[in-house]
């Protein structure tokens, strides 16, 4: 068998949603091999496709404020402009205002092609604002493509006004299939005018996430599957529901960490309960992924957030900035339109580079039996490419190559180490918060780095790389594998110095 590092084919081209083999390729190896009508959905959605989410962006307006059940690791009533995680919004927006506010924004980043209402409840549990919106939008901006995030509980009464509208995706929270976990995460749901606790109220609301499914995917919806991972309550049960949504037809899993703080006053957070590490959560993302085409590049956003996924634009577009701005729709729709053509043509002709690019293993002067996968971490602003000061990243992409292939396997928050404060309050300086985040990564890909973080590095065992400045992230990773693979160092696993983190 030939291994190769990139531009592999696959023998067995995987079903829409699945992949052949557990560690074959990124989810966008996958999407290429779906059929044309459904690569036509996803090709440009930053939530549905690894690649789309370097080059498009999307955007949530906050027009959904009640909710219709309660889960333990929801409070929206405490809100940090800073903070970036789901049902956080700095303001409320009426129908109208949000109209505006997503025309606003469209003109201003062309590159915006999804509108998603997320909350801060959910959209459901609100359906004349949500549909009003919605409404409003499939007739002032048709090139916008319109989504829902939603628990489910309303959905099927719901689903045939929904896709009157210019929806090809819809997201799902289900966190479980069995009425008893279920009972440990909602205390109460609120059905038919009154509420239905624990076990009872789970299962009723199990039976209405799974009919709604059914119902989307026969009407030929996209269905994004979101799963909030706790650990010790359905971490264990994650890959049954993987398998389950998998069999009604569920287009994409995405298993999700838990956030839970004491300060955000949840349940959880108050009871103590922690989220899983980056470790466990991988592991069961690969456990899933044998059956499910897996989410891994999931920012856990704010029900305000604008711009492209891992980055925050909405302090631009507050109401009382826009509110006077007049926006010339046609004009902007002939904008966007030439800016996804070239964002199109560059995808285009990256893919064509991958198909064409072809490391062989066999050159390497390691025996393939040795080599190993390496976790590297990427400073990128977007666009593929690595193009980040080391010292301005939010986060880090990070990227696996193995002796098959090169994939990318998740994200990791930072905090902005360059912003003049260098101290957490905790003693720990900022930067060596950065490298404990980074644990498990052998090399560091950046546009550029400064001495101290060099050094710092270097001493915890991560390998500083500014050489690979403006190329593609995948060719990057896959010529840093090989010159490793010459170098001997892919033979036996490093020391590991970096401290652990919690
Ligand atoms: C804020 S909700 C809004 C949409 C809808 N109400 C729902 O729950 O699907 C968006 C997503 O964030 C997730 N979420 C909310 N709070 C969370 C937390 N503390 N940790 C992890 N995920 C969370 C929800 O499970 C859901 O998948
Ligand atoms: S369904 Fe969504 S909005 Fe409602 S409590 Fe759960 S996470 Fe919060």
């Amino acid at each position: 068998m030939e291994l190769t590092v990139l531009g592999q084919s696959q023998t067995t081209a995987p079903e829409a949603g699945g992949c052949a083999s557990s560690g074959c390729g990124s989810n966008d190896d996958q999407l290429n091999h779906l059929p044309e009508h459904i690569r036509a959905k996803v090709h440009n959605h930053p939530c549905y496709s690894e690649e789309a989410h370097h080059h498009y962006a999307r955007m949530h307006v906050a027009v959904a404020p009640a909710c219709n059940i309660q889960c333990h690791y929801c409070n929206r009533k405490y809100d940090c402009s800073n903070e970036s995680r789901p049902g956080v919004v700095s303001e409320l927006l009426t129908p109208d205002q949000a109209v505006k506010k997503v025309m606003t924004v469209a003109a201003n980043i062309p590159q915006m092609t999804v509108l998603g209402i997320a909350g801060p409840g959910d959209p459901l549990a609100n359906p004349e604002r949500t549909f009003d919106t919605f409404r409003q939008l499939t007739e002032k901006a048709p090139d916008i493509k319109l989504c829902v995030s939603t628990n489910g509980l309303a959905l099927p009464e719901l689903v045939d006004e929904l896709c009157q509208h210019n929806i090809d995706h819809v997201t799902m929270t289900i966190n479980c299939v069995d009425p008893d976990i279920g009972a440990q995460i909602y205390p109460w749901i609120f059905w038919k005018n009154r509420r239905v606790y624990g076990r009872k109220g789970a299962e009723i609301l199990i039976k209405q996430q799974q009919k709604g499914l059914q119902m989307l995917v026969d009407r030929g919806i996209l269905v994004k599957v979101n799963s909030v991972m706790i650990p010790g309550v359905n971490d264990k049960h994650l890959e049954e529901v993987s398998k389950a949504v998998k069999a009604k037809g569920a287009f994409l899993h995405n298993v999700m960490p838990l956030i839970a703080e004491a300060e955000h006053g949840t349940f959880y957070g108050v009871m103590g309960q922690r989220g899983p590490t980056h470790d466990e959560l991988q592991e069961l993302q690969d456990a899933c992924s044998g059956d499910m085409n897996m989410m891994r590049h999931c920012r856990q956003c704010r029900a305000d957030a604008v711009g492209m996924l891992g980055e925050d634009r909405g302090d631009e577009f507050t109401m009382d900035k826009i509110e006077a701005v007049d926006v010339d729709y046609a004009a902007a729709m002939v904008k966007r339109a030439e800016v996804h053509a070239a964002i199109e043509a560059t995808l285009a002709a990256k893919q064509q580079k991958k198909n064409e690019t072809f490391i062989s293993l066999s050159s390497l002067s390691i025996p393939k039996k040795e080599s190993r996968p390496v976790l590297m971490a990427i400073a990128t602003s977007g666009g593929g490419i690595i193009n980040q000061h080391f010292g301005h990243a939010r986060e880090f992409l990070i990227y696996e190559a193995n002796a098959h292939d090169v994939r990318f396997i998740s994200h990791r928050k930072t905090d902005l180490y360059c912003s003049g404060d260098d101290t957490c309050g905790d003693g720990e300086s900022v930067l060596q918060k950065t490298i404990n985040a980074l644990k498990g990564c052998e090399v560091v890909l950046c546009s550029k780095i400064g001495y101290e973080p060099w050094g710092m590095l270097e001493e915890a065992g991560i390998m500083p790389n500014g050489e690979h400045a403006m190329e593609a992230i995948e060719d990057a990773v896959a010529a840093v594998y090989k010159e490793m693979g010459e170098k001997g160092l892919l033979d036996k696993k490093p020391e590991t110095k970096q401290r652990a983190t919690a």
